[in-house]
């Protein structure tokens, strides 16, 4: 079986809003039910948790999920200080009979289908699958004074979305080796790679953004019109 953590705890701070990201809406549905109905109508997911915040239960109850009707049981979890504590609380919840666990933001609303079921098959051969898409600006390393260091190949750079995706057993350990060693990663490839684990990159979509500043609405509602207007 599939299951996937879908992180919805986060604060939002960049997106300096009154309500927390995950909960605005782009036309007239909230970002993470988008997220959500993507996973729910999925052949390939057989199980959901939702990681929110604990002071956000009784609006996520309300607001999402005894509004809107889903086709799988959603279970919950609460969400930590860091995204990777909210990551490892959600994985803690999932199915011990899980082969494969996707990791993926709430606030990635435009997931599909496609990227869903390639980053299911790929795992299942590497273990570790990570989508992501090639970067199109030339990246910088500077120091602590803003002074350039270095400029890194821009072919063997690119920018890593979610899912991540890995074989459960897998990434259970990699969390708890991380937790025992207080390590922390910005993303959950990062805790496989240090275990010494190839992490295997397959390509997302520049469409496949994450919601984290006020410029990310407008392109988020021009996805939208974008795929209404090609059916998609
Ligand atoms: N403690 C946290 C931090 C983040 N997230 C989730 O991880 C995803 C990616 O994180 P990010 O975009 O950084 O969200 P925030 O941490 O909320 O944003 P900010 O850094 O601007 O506060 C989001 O869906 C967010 O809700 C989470 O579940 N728990
Ligand atoms: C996991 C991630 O989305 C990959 O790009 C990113 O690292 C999350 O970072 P954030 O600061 O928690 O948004």
């Amino acid at each position: 079986m599939n299951s996937v953590v879908i992180v919805a705890a986060g604060k939002g701070k960049r997106m300096n809003s009154n309500i927390n990201k995950q909960y605005i809406k782009l036309n007239e549905k909230e970002i993470i039910t988008y997220t959500i109905e993507v996973f729910d109508k999925n052949k390939n997911i057989d199980e959901i948790i939702v990681v929110i915040r604990k002071d956000e239960e009784k609006f996520f109850m309300e607001h999402i999920l005894n509004r809107y009707k889903f086709n799988k049981n959603i279970k919950i979890a609460y969400g930590g200080n860091e995204r990777q504590d909210s990551v490892y609380n959600g994985i803690k919840k999932v199915d011990s009979d899980c082969d494969i666990v996707l990791i993926h933001d709430g606030a990635r609303p435009f997931i599909t289908d496609e990227i869903i079921n390639n980053s299911i098959k790929e795992a299942k051969k590497n273990k570790a699958v990570v989508v992501g898409v090639p970067v199109k600006d030339t990246i910088k390393i500077l120091d602590d004074n803003n002074i350039i260091k270095g400029t890194p190949k821009r072919k063997y750079l690119w920018a890593v979305q979610t899912p991540q995706v890995f074989e459960y057993r897998l990434i259970k350990r990699a969390y708890e080796k991380a937790f025992e060693e207080n390590y922390y990663g910005t993303d959950d490839a990062t805790l496989v790679e240090k275990y010494g684990y190839n992490v295997k990159m397959i390509m997302g979509s520049y469409e496949n953004i994450k919601i984290t500043t006020k410029e990310d609405i407008n392109f988020g509602e021009e996805i939208l019109r974008i795929r209404n207007v090609c059916g998609g």
